[in-house]
């Protein structure tokens, strides 16, 4: 579904993707995770090409969306949703018109239909009851969770998530996690997950991708990510405390 082909990208006169080279197939939650600066956002802009590569191809299905024409550019661009960290509310716009703008500005659909799609999106991040709101008086869940709700309005195939839990308490965090489960066991879209949380990416992925100056230094499922003996692996493990005995693991791993 997503193919990275050997990309190398350098930015501000620094090598950032170093021959990167995977791929996820449809249906995952790939978490992509790493240290700051790794080069984690940077993979993810490539997806939706708000950067090329300097080498190599981006594939979504069979378009090639690194060297896609930019009238074929929309079109590819249409099978992602996105909750990018930047990707504000407008903040003079209650819950509901926030979530109904992509359908409003992008499709010719219908006031109907549009209502439709909005209660619907809404239902499933819990926001029913909260259409009216305005952002302002929204906690930081709730404000991911309108984002997350604007992302999938248009039924996307692909969402693509940055930092989705950062500033979040922990209880949030896993309130998050569960939705972006449901994206792709309710819904069935293939979700890629930038995250500095271990956790979080443990509990909710399919595959770990762990990304090293530039350099993809691990690709596993979750039980085989926590196995790794990879000397940054397991860096990144032991400075988030996470161990392969602690049940919780346990009790995850033998669910997947
Ligand atoms: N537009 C740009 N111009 C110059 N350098 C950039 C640009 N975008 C990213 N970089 C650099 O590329 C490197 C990787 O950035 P990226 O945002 O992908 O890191 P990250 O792994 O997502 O980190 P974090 O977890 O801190 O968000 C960093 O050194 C960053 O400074």
């Amino acid at each position: 579904m997503i193919r990275f082909e050997q990309v190398s990208k350098a930015l501000g006169g620094r090598p950032v993707l170093d021959a990167v080279d995977f791929r996820i197939e449809r249906g995952e939650t790939a978490v992509i995770v790493g240290r700051s600066g790794a080069g984690k956002s940077v993979m993810l802009k490539h997806m939706v090409r708000l950067l090329t590569p300097d080498e190599g191809r981006v594939r979504i299905g069979e378009d090639e969306i690194s060297a896609a024409p930019d009238r074929e550019l929309e079109r590819i661009r249409e099978r992602f949703g996105m909750l990018f960290q930047g990707a504000a509310l407008l903040q003079w716009m209650s819950v509901y018109d926030n979530v109904a703008l992509p359908l409003r500005e992008r499709t010719g659909a219908r006031e109907a239909e549009i209502d439709g799609r909005v209660r619907e999106a809404l239902d499933l991040v819990g926001l029913g009851d909260d259409t009216e709101k305005m952002p302002a008086d929204l906690s930081g869940g709730m404000r991911k969770r309108v984002g997350l709700a604007r992302a999938i309005v248009r039924k996307p195939e692909i969402v693509l998530y940055d930092e989705p839990t950062s500033g979040l308490d922990p209880v949030t965090s896993r309130l998050i996690d569960g939705l972006i489960a449901d994206m792709r066991a309710k819904v069935g879209v293939t979700n890629v997950v930038v995250t500095h949380d271990l956790h979080s990416a443990l509990s909710i992925g399919t595959r770990i991708v762990m990304l090293h100056e530039g350099r993809i230094v691990e690709h596993a499922a979750p039980d085989g990510f926590i196995r790794s003996e990879h000397p940054e692996v397991r860096r990144f493990l032991e400075s988030q405390h996470i161990r392969a005995e602690d049940p919780w693991l346990k009790e995850k791993i033998s669910e997947t």
